[in-house]
Parts: C-alpha cells; structure tokens; sequence
C-alpha cells in the first residue's frame, strides 16, 4: 500500500494554496493575460479543483479567439501575450509562472512579422495547452459531451497530438460504461445523449474573504433588524442542530440511538412572544426569483402566478422599453428597475429547456440574477445581503488534515480525496453565467475576480440548500427563489407552521386541524408557538410515510431527518418488520 506522508501533504498544500493566492493577485494588472490563465488553471487543477481550472482554461481560450479573430479585447490580448511570447523566447517563463513577476505595459509596437510569429504562439503553444487542460478537468468533473465536443475540436486542431486520442480513448471507455450500465448502446448514442454533469467540492474556500461570521452579534443584529421587517415577533438565534447521518438508513434506529447525535452551531428562527394559532407570521418578497419556462405568466420581480387573484389584468404592469417582461404590481416594476431589471432590459434569457435540464437552469438563472443584482447595486456578489449570511452546506471537512497526496506531492485524485456534493455542469456553472455577463456588457476579462467560477459555486453552494421551488402543470419545477429570511427555518415532520408562496412567502402557526396527525405525538402539545419555542417548518411533503419523507428531504437536510416524528416512526416501522 502507498504510504502517504501527511504532513509533508499539508506542506505541499499549503505552498500550492500560497501560489494560487499569488497568482489571483496578478489578475488585476494581467486580465488579458492567456499564460496567467493558464497558470491559474493548472495551479487549480493540481489543488484538486478540476471545476475551478475549467472557468480559467476556457477563458484562456477565448483570449486566444480574441487574437485568432481579432475580437474586441485584440490589443489588451495582443499586449499581454506578446510580453508572455518574449519572456518564453528569452526562456524566462518561469518566473512569471510564479506569479511574481507583474508585466510592465509594452510601449514598443511589435512589427507585423513579429505579431505573427506572437499570435501564431497563441494559437498553436497557447491553445493547445488549454485544450489540454479544459478537456482533462471536463472529464474529471464528469461533462462528457462538453469534453468530448472541445476534444474533437483539439483532434482537428492538433492532429499530431498525442494527449488528445489518449483523451479520446478515456472519454470512450467512461461513456461505454455509463451507457452500459443503463443497458443501452454507446455506438448508437448521439453526442447529444452523452451525460454532461457531475459532482465537485462543495467548499469554504480558503481565500474566500467574503464569509461572514454568522455567529457573530453584528451578524445577528443585522439579520434581526431585516426580520423584524418582514415578521415583527420572530427572531434569529444560533442553535444547536444535530449532525445527520449522511447515510441512508431509513427505518430502524431507536430514540436511543437519535440521543446519541452530535450537535453542529447553526442558525434558527424563534418566537418573540406566545403566538396564538392561525397567525401569520411571516410575509416575505424577494427579488432573488427565477423562472425557467413560460416566463410570460409570472411576475418577472417577485414570480407570482398571472394574472393572480385580486389582481385586475389591467393592472399588470410591464417593462416600458423592452415590453419583454410583466410585473404583478408598480411596486414590483419599481422594485425590478431599481434593482436588477435596467442591465437585463432586453436580453432574452429564455431559450428551449430538456426536462432533465430544468432544474440546473432554475438554479443558473438565480444566478444570473444575483450577477444582475450585483452589477447594479455595484457590490461583490457574495456581499448581496439576500446571499451573504446563507450557509452554503460545505463541507466541514479540514482540508489540510484530508488532504491526499502522492509522495510526489501531487493529488491522489482529480478532488485531492474530498468529497464531492456540489452538483457541477459546464453549462451551468461556466457557460451561462459568462455568457449572460457579456450580454450585460460586463468585461468577463477585467472583472473576473468578482465573477469567478469560485464565486458562482459558492452561490450554488447557497442557492441550492435553501431555494424554494414551485412545480408546473408537468410536475418540472417552473419558478424558484431564494427568500433570506424564510429560509433560516429549520425543518420538522412535525412542523408548527404552514407555508405559502405566491409573489411573498406566506407563512403562519397551524391550528390544531393543520397539525400533522402522529400517533407518537405528545397530546399535551398544544398548536401555536410559546416565547422562545422555534419555528419549524417543513421541506418534504409531511404527509408522507417516514421512508419517502427522509428521502424527499435528504438533499435539503444534508442526511436523514432525525426530528421526533421521524425517530419515533422509523423506530415502529423497524420493530414491525423485526416481528415479521
Ligand atoms: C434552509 S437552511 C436552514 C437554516 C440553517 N440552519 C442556517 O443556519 O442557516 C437548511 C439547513 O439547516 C439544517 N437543518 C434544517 N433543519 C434541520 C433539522 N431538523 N435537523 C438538522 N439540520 C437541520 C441543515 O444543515 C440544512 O442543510
């Protein structure tokens, strides 16, 4: 067996994450630099974030399409490559590589022939590396059909290249097995057909200075005043949460068993005062909304149903310069204008969605419109106060301490041996958001630390433990938002209040015909919520036996439900069965 050091795997870590950090720092002086791209791709790479190296690997390409097609950014790439061309000639490259060096501005105009012999480097020494690198990842990170497209791409481009037909053989033997283990034929499928997405590190990144302490009084004390908004007798309080069982065992631990859990500090909401049943509680809107088909027939700000009930149609509001999209009130149209809807004005986000896409566009369109959100308000997407307290559900792992490294000090594997839970598509996660920047007329270039691929995980990472979902006539998910404080409520299978979504959240205390009916139920328990009790709320359809309940919400909750109901009927179901 491999023995490996773990120490001296801290080590190598800890000097790749220093270079990394060097290299981030040059992005602000080199944005159109090709080989500083490729640089951050390949330091990601080796640090077991295949996902991250994508987002520079493609953007190095499109530097070099900037110089093959003599693009907008042609003289910014042009600079910057010519002074990276010269350090390669002088054989001198490395140093730059270390990210040490930040290139002084060219003052002398090379010659054509010299340009040539420059954007020839970039399209042939440049190019092929970032083919190299982007196709690599893709496959690690499981995007098949975007691997298999840019290496085809690669074969014709480089035809004596070695590394694409090993890649091409890789890629073959992944897609024989996937399409054999779902009894289908690999040689009869389209390209088309080919799975495009997989699982990356969902994580905390270790220069992600946005976080904020979520504990901290500052951030309660803000939390509480936008609370206080929205429902005047509840408030945010840290509390403990038991740490679930990522495995699935559905049925058969006992109440002793569930008093066995460890605990983790998180966020919850509270009762202020005794509140009486049938109360509404909470009243939210958000402007973090997104609508994946038929955009037409919601409100384009909060997502409400149109035309809605108490609404005339006459009242419906629209955009008056694109007339693309519809408003339920002045209030929304007022709120879209001033927050997100005059840099998205006449961009047509809408485009044919696959059934098996529609959730992943869900998510991407959110967060297209928390770049919209940012852009305007000019904060960093991660300051945004709708995202910025949401935990992401990484990991809690110690990336130092888990860290696997060969004795050579490279990766064990593509993930570096961390898990992988967030879900990751070239599409999703690179494409759209790009794509959706420059039709905003954002310089992807010069502003690519604010909108780097890390940023749009990290917003993934928040979106997708706590976004609601509507469903359309089809059973798809059709609408989704993210509400800041509707989604600090924990769940419960038992839950103490009712939900409602159309345009705000509506939330209020079930009576006692709205309490859920279990025969493990404390019938002392009276409805409402006391001074002090939590609010819980409820992310599975409770009407459910308990093994559909804990699979409905295992995503959300991160593992098995352990609230009193579920331990109390797993524990009836495994004591059934153990008497069969
Ligand atoms: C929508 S957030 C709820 C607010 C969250 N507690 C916070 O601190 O921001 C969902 C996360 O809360 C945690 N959670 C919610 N209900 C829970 C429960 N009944 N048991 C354990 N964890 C729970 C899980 O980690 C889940 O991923």
């Amino acid at each position: 067996m491999l023995m490996v050091d773990s120490k001296a795997s801290a080590e190598g870590l800890h000097t790749k994450l220093n270079d990394l950090v060097k290299l981030q720092r040059c992005l602000p002086s080199q944005p159109y630099s090709i080989v500083l791209r490729l640089k951050l791709a390949k330091t990601y790479k080796n640090l077991g974030y295949p996902d991250l190296a994508i987002g520079d690997a493609y953007k190095a390409l499109l530097l070099v399409d900037e110089i093959a097609d003599e693009g907008e950014y042609y003289d910014e790439a042009l600079e910057a490559v010519e002074y990276n061309f010269a350090l390669a000639e002088a054989g001198t490259l490395s140093s730059f590589e270390h990210g040490t060096e930040i290139a002084p501005k060219n003052t002398n105009n090379a010659s054509g022939e010299e340009e040539e012999r420059v954007v020839t480097w970039a399209k042939t020494h440049c190019s092929k590396i970032a083919h190299d690198l982007l196709i690599g990842c893709l496959i690690d990170c499981g995007c098949f059909r975007s691997a298999a497209d840019y290496n085809q791409r690669a074969l014709q481009a480089f035809p004596k290249a070695d590394a694409f037909e090993v890649y091409k053989e890789a890629i073959t033997q992944k897609l024989r097995l996937y399409f054999n283990s779902r009894k289908e034929d690999f040689d009869a499928a389209d390209m088309s057909d080919y799975p495009d997405k997989g699982f990356v590190r969902r994580e905390l990144y270790s220069w992600n200075d946005h976080e904020p302490d979520r504990f901290s009084t500052e951030s309660i004390q803000f939390l509480n005043d936008e609370m206080t908004k929205v429902a005047p007798k509840l408030e945010v309080t840290v509390t403990n949460l038991p740490i679930l069982s990522p495995h699935k065992t559905i049925t058969g631990e006992t109440p002793v068993q569930a008093a066995e859990q460890h605990y983790v500090k998180q966020l919850g909401i509270f009762a202020k005062e005794d509140i009486p049943p049938g109360s509404i509680i909470l009243q939210e809107k958000s402007m973090l909304t997104a609508v994946s088909r038929l955009h037409e027939f919601f409100c384009n700000a909060c997502s409400a149903r149109l035309p809605i009930s108490g609404v005339a149609e006459a009242d419906i509001v629209t955009c008056e310069d694109c007339h693309d999209v519809f408003f339920c009130s002045a209030d929304c149209h007022d709120l879209a204008q001033e927050n997100y809807h005059q840099i998205l004005c006449g961009i047509d986000l809408a485009h044919k969605v696959s059934p098996s896409e529609v959730v992943d566009t869900l998510y991407s369109f959110l967060l297209v419109r928390a770049l919209a959100l940012s852009e305007v308000r000019d904060v960093h997407p991660l300051d945004l106060k709708e995202v910025h307290y949401i935990w992401g559900d990484y990991h809690n792992i110690n990336v130092e301490k888990a860290w696997k490294a060969n004795p050579d000090g490279h990766a064990l594997d593509a993930f570096g041996g961390l898990p992988q839970t967030l879900s990751f598509s070239f599409q999703a996660n690179i494409l759209t958001p790009l794509r959706m920047l420059e039709k905003m007329d954002v310089n992807i270039f010069t502003k690519s630390q604010q909108y780097d691929t890390w940023v749009f995980n990290t917003l993934f990472g928040k979106f997708r433990g706590t976004a609601s979902a509507q469903q359309g006539l089809d059973g798809l998910p059709e609408i989704g938002a993210v509400h800041p404080m509707w989604c600090l409520a924990n769940h419960s299978c038992d839950p103490n209040v009712a939900w409602e979504w159309q345009g705000s959240i509506k939330f209020w205390t079930r009576t006692q015909e709205e309490l859920v009916d279990w025969k493990g139920r404390d019938s002392q328990l009276e409805p409402g919520i006391r001074k002090g009790e939590e609010l819980l709320s409820h992310y599975c359809d409770v009407r459910l036996p308990v093994k559909e309940r804990r699979e409905w919400a295992f995503g959300a909750l991160g593992g098995n439900c352990m609230c009193s109901r579920c331990v109390w009927e797993a524990a009836e179901e495994g004591h059934r069965s153990h008497l069969k």
